[in-house]
């Protein structure tokens, strides 16, 4: 996929309906809550499947979802991809953290992970999650955030998904599946990236973000 700028539709403008182009609804629940205040009529896939991610970075992966969706809709899309970076593992699982050790499900990767740490007295650890938000001309904008921490030696806490029950923000006592949504949203890294571009739009500097940052048009 390339992508390079050569202006098109312009970022900021009114956006009546969003697409969020996940299937995961640990993320849906965060996007619908951290875009509460936009006005944005946020929509479900229905019944459409997202593309293979094929893409070797998180801005890679999420262009190919929100580019995919919108130029399959006709109507802007909204896709995260995300992972965790655990400095022990040299930044694995990184864009793979939905796979990690071909484990099926959040409870197996979570085990598989502990495993991998047994012993290992460096825990420090990072989410980060890029947000790119799509128009069916192919314009996209990229928001990314990040949160530091470290992870546990075993889970604590019910709420939240993936690897919540692990992950210890610095500056914390409660693991991010023992805060409430809105206390996670606060610090966490698709909280920070979906504030970026709630501000961008709030404030009509959508465009100025965008330009200054890796947008562009899918050729
Ligand atoms: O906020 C989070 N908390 C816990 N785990 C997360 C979070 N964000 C991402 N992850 C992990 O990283 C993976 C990111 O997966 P990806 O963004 O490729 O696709 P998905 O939307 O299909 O899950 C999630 O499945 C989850 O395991
Ligand atoms: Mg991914």
């Amino acid at each position: 996929m390339l992508l390079a700028y050569t202006g098109g539709m312009e970022a900021g403008q009114k956006v009546e309906s969003v697409i969020v182009a996940t299937g995961n609804a640990g993320k849906i629940r965060e996007i619908e809550e951290a875009l509460g205040g936009l006005n944005w009529q946020l929509d479900g896939l229905g019944g459409l499947t997202l593309p293979e991610e094929t893409g070797a970075t998180y801005e890679e992966n999420a262009a190919l979802k929100a580019c995919s969706v919108a130029l399959a809709t006709g109507r802007p899309a909204l896709a995260d991809d995300s992972g965790l970076e655990v400095a022990a593992l040299n930044g694995e699982p990184g864009v793979y953290s939905a796979r990690f050790g071909n484990r099926p499900s959040d409870l197996e990767r979570n085990l598989y992970l502990l495993e991998r740490m047994r012993n290992q007295p460096d825990r420090r650890a990072k989410f980060v999650s890029v947000v790119v938000l799509a128009y069916p001309d192919g314009v996209v904008e990229e928001y990314r955030g990040e949160v530091a921490g470290v992870l546990l030696e075993g889970p604590r806490g019910e709420s939240g998904f993936g690897y919540d029950p692990l992950f210890l923000p610095d500056g914390h006592e409660r693991t991010f599946a023992e805060m409430t949504t809105e206390e996670k949203r606060a610090l966490s890294h698709r909280g920070r990236a979906l504030e970026a571009l709630r501000l961008a739009h709030q404030s009509g500097q959508a465009r100025q973000h965008y330009q200054g940052k890796a947008g562009g048009r899918l050729e």
